[in-house]
């Protein structure tokens, strides 16, 4: 018999009664389907330090399941406050990370490389765009995106492309006259895939499950290995992951699975909540457990949030209180613009963190969607605002470190299409895409890899092109002989080196090359830090390379100043909390999103997305919205979102906080500039809504533009935000025809215009 540690007492008294039964009961299969903020996660957290410190369970044999790799590496330094360095041996990541580490293990039974390549989704949606180009089908109606979805939702409810052709059914409309090609597609880009030794995130899942699918040995190995499965926001796995937990725990089925029904928002991504009504179906014995009790938020915000919920037919009776205080009511903020909106929420963000000595840290701005965040960070920017967008275009994502991670990549996998496609010729070699063409095709003529035709391309590709292609070879020889002799910093650097990237980042003395250049110095230092981390087992390039295929956005914190206000859309804020929430852009079309209103169950899960932002706050909320707005280059009058009819109506109060200031004391450079910030709101707020004169945010990064197409939005550091009108691709120089909402129409020619994509 063991004797409860001190600190683990101390911790489990930190538990209400449910809460405590979640982390005791760890033998058998349980489910804990409990109200926002009631303690899911502290209760998993919990029950991992308690089997691993008073159970002595081997680390090595629980498996926890988050939604972010941010969650696993807080629940991690949560333990690890507990239990000491034993934590870092727990298999706890993301579906698709810690799979992607079985998968490495054991890729030889399904006929893959053990470095096979990630492909993200740009990579895979070349890959399409591409057999879209060699099948002669129409782009237009085979539109790399929605083929991409079409494959990755078959995907997630395991249909493999040979169940897609064979069941017509499964392809609804598109089989019968819409896109009748897209199975033929999916079973071309699933043969290029496996032969270019390469996944994608779907795979990640779908071959797990093929894996212990068909090699029963392996199942049974894990399934001993793993004697603890534990899953947070359970009501967001699909069918492809609910298959794989049931899996691997169906031996000892010792698994929990936590959960809350009214926070599903995935089922756009393939997400299926009726995997809770699957789990107590499949698992007889399972204890549920109730969590009710709301920790996190105010009284005013929990019932404002279930007067929200309430509405939605679809949902398991819960009832959430909170013992915490009543709180302030929910402030209702109006703007005129989406401009003025951003100086309002701006300059309340300012008042709050005075009046109260709050941190930047402790205040989110939610909004519906990515392209929101454009008038908010502006106003941010104009009042010295610290803050950070999560999940914007991740440093992994960036041109120059692609291209060099491509190098890596091919290095480490020759069979990789993508990445051959990416820097066969780059630096310029002379090798135009009508050789790399015929040799793709060569390719798969012969049935045979890419890299066997280079190796003899003259016959394909004819005399002229085939020295450059033989210098190409030679050279990934060698990077592939270097990584056998150095380790993997070494020789990313003189691949980084050798391949020419550098000299030509180098060369461009231009700001951006200059900033390009650094990047591809932080990506060797990168490299660096994990060949020289004493904890790290696996410190090769294969490993490295498939860790960062994993990063996205979110994930990345390298800030070094904590202190920001945090900028994400609500699916990225899932989970977290802050003091302070300003759900921004609540109007019709915007939220609940255009696109999301055809139905009664679309409607109920935009109305979910909601119910999550609202639970995010723990002392105020402020809900937003905008009279007029820019979209897509015009304005637009907004009408206020039917989700603020949805709000019990006495929990909400319109603000009053932008009159009569004047008084306010300026009893420090906060003060005045407040003074300063919130005379210019009032000011400017009767005002008609102009434009802004646009000013380039201090962190612009170009696109890469080479899909960019007729309609795209798009950002140029001088002449602000525009809308493409007409591609020329006649000459050598690849032309746009752009409407500046500002200064109107202007043709640039794309390999000297920096733009950035904002919007497909
Ligand atoms: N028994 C408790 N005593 C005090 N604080 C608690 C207790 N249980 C949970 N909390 C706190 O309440 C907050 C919400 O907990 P947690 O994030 O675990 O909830 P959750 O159910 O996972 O929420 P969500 O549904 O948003 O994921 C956290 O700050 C947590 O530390
Ligand atoms: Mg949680």
């Amino acid at each position: 018999m063991f004797n409860l540690r001190p600190d683990m007492i101390d911790y489990l008294d930190t538990l209400n009664e449910p809460q405590r039964e979640g982390v005791l009961t760890t033998d058998g299969p349980c489910m804990l389907i409990a109200g926002a903020g009631s303690g899911k996660t502290r209760v998993l957290t919990y029950r991992i330090a308690y089997l691993i410190q008073q159970k002595n369970v081997d680390p090595f044999s629980i498996m926890a399941l988050t939604f972010t790799n941010k969650a696993a590496k807080e629940m991690r330094e949560r333990i690890e406050k507990v239990v000491g360095h034993d934590a870092r041996n727990l298999w706890m990541g993301t579906f698709h990370s810690v799979f992607s580490r079985i998968l490495r293990a054991e890729a030889h039974h399904l006929g893959y490389p053990h470095d096979f390549t990630i492909y993200d989704s740009d990579d895979s949606k070349s890959l399409i765009r591409n057999i879209v180009k060699e099948m002669g089908l129409d782009d237009t109606v085979y539109k790399p995106n929605t083929v991409y979805s079409r494959i990755s939702a078959a995907k997630n409810r395991l249909i493999s492309w040979e169940d897609y052709l064979r069941n017509a059914e499964l392809m609804g409309d598109d089989a019968a006259n819409l896109r009748p090609e897209i199975g033929k597609i999916y079973k071309t880009y699933a043969m290029r895939c496996f032969k270019s030794g390469a996944m994608d995130f779907d795979d990640l899942l779908f071959n797990t499950d093929k894996l212990f699918k068909e090699h029963l040995e392996v199942l049974n190995k894990y399934q001993h290995r793993i004697e603890y499965v534990l899953v947070d926001e359970f009501q967001d796995t699909n069918l492809c992951q609910y298959f794989i937990i049931r899996k691997l725990s169906s031996v000892k089925e010792n698994v929990c699975v936590v959960g809350d029904d009214a926070q599903s928002i995935y089922a756009f991504r393939g997400a299926d909540i009726t995997n809770i009504l699957n789990f107590e179906r499949d698992y007889p014995d399972l204890k549920v457990i109730k969590l009710e009790q709301n920790y996190r938020s105010t009284q005013n915000i929990v019932q404002a949030a279930n007067s929200v919920i309430k509405r939605n037919r679809a949902q398991l009776p819960k009832n959430v209180w909170t013992a915490n205080e009543e709180g302030n009511l929910i402030e209702l903020i109006k703007a005129v613009s989406d401009n003025e909106e951003g100086r309002l929420v701006a300059t309340s963000i300012f008042q709050e963190k005075m009046q109260h000595q709050m941190k930047f840290s402790d205040f989110a701005i939610l909004y519906r969607t990515n392209s929101q965040s454009r008038a908010i960070e502006e106003a941010l920017r104009r009042m010295n605002i610290k803050y950070k967008v999560v999940g914007g275009l991740s440093f992994y994502q960036r041109k120059e470190i692609k291209d060099l991670l491509a190098y890596l990549r091919f290095t480490m996998n020759q069979q990789d299409e993508a990445s051959f496609r990416r820097i066969i010729n780059l630096p310029k070699r002379g090798i135009g895409d009508s050789t790399v063409d015929k040799i793709v095709v060569a390719a798969n003529d012969h049935g045979t890899s890419i890299w066997e035709i280079l190796q003899n391309a003259t016959p394909f590709v004819g005399g002229r092109a085939a020295g450059p292609i033989d210098d190409f070879v030679a050279m990934i020889k060698r990077f592939s002989l270097e990584t056998q002799r150095k380790d993997a910093y070494d020789a990313a650097f003189e691949i980084a080196k050798g391949s020419g990237l550098l000299r030509e980042l180098y060369e461009d003395k231009t700001v951006e090359g200059l900033s390009r250049y650094e990047n591809v110095q932080e990506l060797l230092n990168a490299i660096k830090e994990y060949v020289d981390d004493p904890e790290r087992q696996d410190k090769t390039l294969g490993s490295f390379l498939q860790e960062v295929s994993l990063v996205t956005g979110q994930d990345e914190d390298k800030d070094k100043d904590p202190d920001k206000v945090t900028l994400m859309t609500i699916h990225m804020a899932k989970g977290l909390e802050f003091k302070y929430v300003y759900m921004v852009g609540m109007e019709e079309d915007l939220f609940p999103s255009q696109m999301m209103i055809s139905s009664r169950a679309e409607l109920e899960e935009e109305r979910r997305l909601f119910y999550v932002a609202i639970t995010r706050a723990q002392k105020r909320l402020f809900l937003s919205y905008a009279l007029t707005r820019y979209r897509f280059g015009r304005l637009k009058n907004c009408e206020p979102s039917r989700f603020l009819d949805d709000v019990d109506q006495s929990f909400i109060k319109v603000s009053t906080k932008f009159a009569g200031l004047e008084s306010a004391p300026p009893s420090s450079q906060y003060a005045k500039n407040l003074v300063t910030g919130i005379k210019k709101t009032i000011a400017s707020a009767p005002a008609a809504p102009k434009p802004t004169t646009y000013k380039a945010p201090a962190d612009f990064t170009p696109s890469d533009t080479s899909a960019l197409k007729e309609g795209m939005k798009v950002e140029h550091p001088k002449f602000g935000f525009g809308t493409v009108l007409q591609m020329d691709m006649s000459g050598a120089d690849r032309k746009a025809k752009i409407n500046f909402t500002e200064i109107g129409e202007k043709t640039l020619l794309l390999s000297f215009a920096k733009l950035r994509i904002i919007e497909n």
